[in-house]
């Protein structure tokens, strides 16, 4: 797995703000759209292109375009959700499939309770959208799921993460090509499975408490 932090003093300032615990929803939610975008513009750099032919208003010349299949963008409910929009900012035209899953914050297991994505991912390039990677538990289940549908290329792309969840996805996941890009890697988890120094649960700050 290849691993890329954003070094970066907008992405360490926003970051900062999305931190503090006083940050309100509606600034959370901002700030994690406007991050998004600049992790997107690292995380797609390998994005499949190909040339085209183009009238400029005084030549004919080359450009690119997108290759066929488009990116597909999943972001995992609820939290990634608010990351879609900062994402499809920069490739508009990517299909976008769905990903329910939640942990269970006792146990630490992982629920799928929703997927809508097509069937066969052959050959597709998948950016999978979390804000946390805690234990790994949640983008292991993830990407094994993506895979087994047969996409190419996975790119994680995710606010925060713990070394040991790094370390799982790397353990667990062989020689399997995933990229994860981050806006940072925190010190460690807490006896609750939380990321230290982190920012909470990202799902309950973005869209509030549930049960
Ligand atoms: O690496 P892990 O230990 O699996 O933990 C990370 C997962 O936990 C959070 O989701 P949560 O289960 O809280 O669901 P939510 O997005 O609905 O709040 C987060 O958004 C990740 O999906
Ligand atoms: O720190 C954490 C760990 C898991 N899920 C979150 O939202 N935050
Ligand atoms: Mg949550």
């Amino acid at each position: 797995m290849r691993v890329t932090v954003l070094d970066h003093p907008l992405v360490a300032h926003k970051l900062s703000v999305l931190r503090d615990k006083s940050t309100p929803s509606p600034v959370f939610r901002q700030l994690v759209e406007e991050l998004v975008t600049l992790l997107a513009y690292e995380a797609t750099r390998e994005v499949r292109v190909e040339p085209i032919t183009i009238q400029t208003p005084v030549a004919e010349t080359q450009g690119v375009g997108l290759s066929r299949p488009r990116p597909l963008v999943v972001p995992i409910l609820r939290a990634g959700l608010g990351m879609l929009e900062g994402m499809t900012r920069l490739i508009p035209t990517a299909e976008v499939g769905f990903l329910g899953m939640a942990r269970d914050d006792t146990t630490l297991d992982i629920i799928t309770y929703a997927e809508r994505l097509p069937e066969d991912l052959t050959g597709r390039q998948v950016y999978v959208l979390d804000p946390m990677l805690a234990t790994g538990g949640t983008l292991r289940e993830a990407i094994k799921f993506l895979y087994r549908r047969g996409a190419e290329q996975i790119t994680c792309v995710c606010l925060l993460a713990a070394p040991e969840g790094i370390a799982k996805l790397e353990e667990e996941l062989g020689d399997a090509e995933a990229n994860l890009v981050l806006a940072a890697i925190d010190e460690r988890l807490d006896e609750n499975a939380y990321i230290v120094p982190g920012l909470g649960d990202a799902g309950d700050r973005l869209y509030g408490v549930v049960d």
